[in-house]
């Protein structure tokens, strides 16, 4: 690594371009790994071995053209984005036989489970907390996903999921036993002790009920009929709990309004909403799965799933092409035949999966037609989320007080300014799990905190630049004031990354985080699934059931591949049920 001072330079002068936060081709960045990434991995699973491997790095590398994807039908499907909600649509679709075609705007795989690197440093672009990454049970959804591309990744379990540092000078760690969680909770708040067992219990009934299924397309109804079959209970209980919120179920066991604030900050990191506008199904999921599996970091980061995916795909005999900027989708007699990219070049296939959000897809890759009554009630129901400011730093070690856990979140003052922007901070210290992702006696920060694009419009470079500092430096002196003295003087590199940033590299609408309730939801049951008004085109990712999470956008991925693959005869179907049960699943969306 560079010196101390020049680091501190070259993050704060030379590469804080107005969108920083990720890397140009010209610095130390994954695009250097991203062609060692698409070198073959020796597998031992005798169907991967039987593919021919066919890498294809950018769009230059081939001529394509209308026949190419058509005669002969070369693309079951073409999968817009490699988010992890895309890549596991694509991994699974070709793990049931499929032959699929993956556009990547950017030059790496992940979007906002993506990486770069700078000066020693390993950064997340976003996520670090890793749900559904054990070895046990059925709601491991990212174990599964790498398996069946034939890999296995090394995780370090955390010992706690996250330490809450919050008004009054609550402090609550989760642990990852969940009898020392409980039993800390209960120590806060000993009179609320019968309500905490029945919130958290009511949860556990969820999860269960949720592990004990096979997880597939709640749109193919010889599955879900088949669960009902196999698993009355456990379907009755998630239909139960379905159009349920978090906030309203708490309020029936707790009345303290401290530990129901508490309740709305665990629900707030799930859905950056309160609990009243979390869906119970979701807060189930994740309140549990961290003690029940556990938060494990995996081994060289979270950018080494989205990696192991995209090789995994091309070495079952997919592809992947990096720089595709999917600028439409091709209809013809109003079904999705294909997409063109910005270079003018056509690709065609069975179906088209989009893992660009529902407004995304909608607003931009059809703008030409009239939006569907489908979305117009999506759109109805859920907004976009705020974007965030990020910050990730390098720090010297030494500003880490012993013990220290990998994840916070921060809300000093008052329990109104939770939602606010920059109201609560979010950070995480990967370093603390895996110490190879930063040079020695060093830590990585990665901050981060709701923010509005509006905040960022309008501004000159100048200004912009001004602002981020401005705003960064805020952010890092509430972290030094609360727990890491002397942190502005430890830093020895810092980028920030402002809603615009993630709007350019993430191609999310107003760097969107995700959809976000309107008003008061019922629970998931406006949440739209995979298939679409349009024939033929399917929607993957946080946009989609049952919502924003890597974990969450990897089921979207599962459902949305089993669909698809029951679509184009890969897996056993049933037109006429599928009619019934489409019917049947608008209806409930329009209840809600
Ligand atoms: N745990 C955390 O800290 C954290 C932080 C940030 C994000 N996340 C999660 O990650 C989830 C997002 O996953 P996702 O799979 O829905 O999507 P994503 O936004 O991660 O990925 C979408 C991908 O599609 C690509 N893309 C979009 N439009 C395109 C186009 N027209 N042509 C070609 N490529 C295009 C983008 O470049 C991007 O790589 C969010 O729900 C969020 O919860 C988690
Ligand atoms: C169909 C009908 C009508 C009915 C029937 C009934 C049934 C059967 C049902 C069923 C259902 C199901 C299966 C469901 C499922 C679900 C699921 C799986 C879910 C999941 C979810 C998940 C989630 C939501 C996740 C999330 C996560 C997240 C968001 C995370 C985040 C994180 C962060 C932000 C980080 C933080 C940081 C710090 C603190 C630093």
């Amino acid at each position: 690594m560079a010196g101390t001072g020049t680091a501190l330079k070259l993050g704060l002068n030379s590469q804080l371009s107005p969108f920083s936060l990720f890397p140009n081709q010209h610095c130390s960045s994954p695009v250097t790994t991203t062609s060692s990434s698409l070198s073959l991995k020796v597998f031992t699973n005798k169907r991967l071995q039987n593919h021919k491997p066919k890498a294809v790095l950018s769009t230059e590398r081939k001529t394509e053209g209308r026949e190419d994807g058509r005669d002969g039908e070369k693309y079951d499907a073409i999968v817009i984005g490699s988010g992890i909600g895309g890549l596991v649509a694509a991994t699974q679709l070709a793990a049931k036989g499929a032959r699929v075609l993956v556009l990547e705007k950017y030059v790496i795989p992940g979007g906002s489970s993506g990486y770069y690197t700078r000066d020693g440093f390993k950064f997340d672009v976003g996520s670090s907390v890793m749900f559904g990454f054990s070895d046990k049970g059925n709601l491991n959804l990212i174990t599964q996903a790498l398996a069946a591309v034939g890999h296995k990744m090394e995780v370090i379990p955390d010992p706690s999921t996250v330490h809450f540092h919050l008004p009054k000078q609550l402090s609550v760690r989760v642990h990852r036993e969940y009898d020392d969680f409980i039993s800390e909770l209960i120590s806060k708040f000993p009179h609320e002790k019968q309500g905490i067992l029945q919130f958290y219990g009511d949860c556990w009934k969820i999860f269960n009920s949720l592990n004990a299924m096979e997880l597939k397309s709640l749109e193919e109804p010889l599955y879900l009929f088949g669960q009902f079959f196999k698993k009355p209970l456990e379907c009755l209980t998630l239909a139960y709990y379905l159009p349920q919120n978090a906030g309203a179920i708490a309020r029936k066991y707790i009345k303290d309004p401290e530990l129901l604030s508490f309740i709305d900050a665990e629900c707030f990191i799930v859905s950056t909403v309160n609990a009243l506008q979390t869906p119970m199904i979701n807060a189930g999921m994740v309140l549990c799965d961290r003690h029940f599996g556990g938060i494990n970091y995996p081994v060289g980061g979270v950018g080494g799933i989205a990696e192991a995916l995209a090789n995994g795909l091309v070495n079952m005999g997919s592809e992947i092409q990096y720089k595709a900027n999917v600028t439409s989708i091709i209809l013809e007699n109003r079904k999705a035949v294909g997409v063109r990219l910005s270079n003018g070049k056509e690709f065609f296939a069975r179906k088209v999966i989009s893992n660009a959000t529902r407004w995304d897809t909608f607003g931009k890759l059809l703008k030409e037609e009239e939006l569907p009554e489908e979305e117009k009630n999506f759109q109805k129901c859920y907004v976009k989320a705020p974007s965030f400011l990020s910050v990730h730093m390098g720090v010297k070690a030494s500003v880490l007080p012993p013990d220290t856990d990998c994840h916070h979140f921060i809300l000093e003052d008052s329990w109104d300014n939770l939602e606010n922007p920059y109201g609560s901070i979010f950070l995480s210290i990967p370093t603390v799990l895996d110490p190879s992702l930063a040079p020695e006696g060093h830590h990585i920060f990665h901050i981060f905190t709701t923010s509005g694009i509006e905040d960022w419009e309008g501004l000159g470079r100048k200004e912009y630049e001004q602002k981020k500092e401005t705003v960064a430096n805020e952010i890092i002196q509430r972290l030094e004031n609360k727990l890491f003295p002397g942190l502005q003087s430890s830093i020895v590199l810092k980028e920030v990354g402002t809603p615009k940033t993630h709007r350019r590299f993430l191609a999310r609408d107003n760097g969107t985080y995700g959809p976000m309730p309107r008003g008061t939801p019922k629970g998931l049951l406006a949440m739209p699934f995979n298939t679409t008004a349009i024939d033929g085109l399917y929607c993957v990712g946080d946009s989609c059931f049952p919502g924003q999470g890597v974990i969450a956008v990897a089921f979207s991925g599962v459902m949305c591949a089993h669909r698809v693959a029951a679509d184009i005869g890969l897996e056993k179907n049933s037109p006429v049920l599928d009619a019934a049960l489409l019917r049947l699943l608008g209806w409930l969306r329009s209840l809600a």
